[in-house]
């Protein structure tokens, strides 16, 4: 069966304006798919976007440009109810779980706010679902008369987690949900987020910039660097080896994920470039081993190089469909 878009992305720029009246261009003509059910896994080193991405798919975030098609309907510039009524299916679950509850209110009321105030559930209703929720996040429905501050970092992500998940949402963007954890917590929340995409039928975005975190949840991967996608892969065929040659040395760089016997690992040298004011030709030639002038002059678009699986780059590090060299 053909999978169903949920969330299509065309050309989608998020601009800020930042020092000395310069534009930070921190999403640059993104187009992605997210299909129906599905747990994309964003992954690229810090600052490259991916917040910025997330945040403006669920418009938290107010896109400069471009669409956002949730279920072929363009929600970039819906106001008032009808937006209202569709952002109750489009949630977000935060990295810092203790900055995003409000520590004066009880765990049943945050939990229940999104519900009465997107979908006008009752309150008796609305206080069962908040319940049920609470157990299924396995906190239990006592933890509903108790306060932030009385849990630790992994409860209160699930504190978030039932949050985002009370108005019943079709997509749920993830950022970092797990990187202010204790490594040994992280598994249990990653586990809960995986029942819970399974059982309600969720399609999700995973952001982090931890490959070992995203290869247990995602279903495919979209690499980003400097604003754009660079790599779209299903998560065997990334794992097995990135067509990109920044996704080949973020891979390499996690020793137990790497396929790459340790003599050939490759290190990511140079820092990320300023966005503001990105390389001409591919925006990664400058860290690049494999760049050639081509690379130093020319915008290599994104393209699909096998079925399923799309790369920015002149030189893809696979065999490219229907080429003969
Ligand atoms: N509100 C803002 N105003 C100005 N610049 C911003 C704003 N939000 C993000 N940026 C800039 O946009 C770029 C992308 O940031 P973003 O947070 O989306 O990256 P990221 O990949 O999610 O990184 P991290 O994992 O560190 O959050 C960065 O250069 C960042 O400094």
């Amino acid at each position: 069966m053909k999978p169903t878009p949920l969330m299509e992305i065309e050309s989608l720029r998020v601009e800020f304006a930042g020092s000395a009246g310069r534009r930070v261009r921190a999403v640059r003509d993104v187009d992605l798919t997210i299909y129906e059910g599905e747990t994309l896994g964003l992954v690229g080193e810090s600052g490259c976007g991916k917040s910025t991405l997330g945040r403006a798919m669920v418009r938290v975030t107010e896109p400069t440009g471009g669409a956002i098609r949730y279920l072929g309907k363009d929600i970039t510039k819906l106001r008032g109810t009808v937006f209202r009524k569709i952002r109750a299916d489009l949630q977000m679950v935060f990295q810092d779980p203790f900055g995003s509850l409000n520590p004066r209110r009880s765990i049943a009321d945050i939990v229940a706010e999104p519900l009465l105030r997107a979908r006008g559930t009752g309150k008796d209703e609305a206080r069962k679902i908040v319940d049920d929720l609470l157990d299924q996040v396995g906190l239990g429905r006592e933890a509903g008369t108790r306060k932030p501050h009385e849990f630790s970092g992994g409860q209160r992500q699930r504190i978030g987690i039932a949050r985002a998940l009370a108005p019943s949402p079709r997509f749920v963007v993830a950022d970092e949900p797990v990187s202010a954890l204790d490594v040994s917590i992280q598994a249990q929340v990653i586990n809960l987020l995986s029942d819970l995409i399974r059982e309600r039928g969720l399609t999700m975005l995973f952001i982090s910039h931890d490959l070992g975190v995203v290869r247990h949840i995602a279903d495919r991967i979209a690499v980003m660097y400097l604003g754009q996608i660079i790599e779209v892969a299903s998560r065997d065929d990334f794992f097995a080896g990135p067509a990109h040659p920044y996704g080949e040395a973020l891979l390499s760089s996690v020793p137990a994920l790497s396929k790459q016997p340790r003599r050939d690992r490759i290190e990511l040298t140079g820092e990320l470039p300023d966005p503001a004011d990105p390389p001409a030709g591919c925006t990664f030639h400058t860290r690049c081993r494999y760049a050639t002038d081509v690379c130093r002059t020319d915008a290599p678009v994104l393209r699909e190089v096998q079925p399923g699986r799309e790369v920015r780059c002149h030189l893809p590090l696979i065999p490219v469909k229907g080429s003969t060299s």
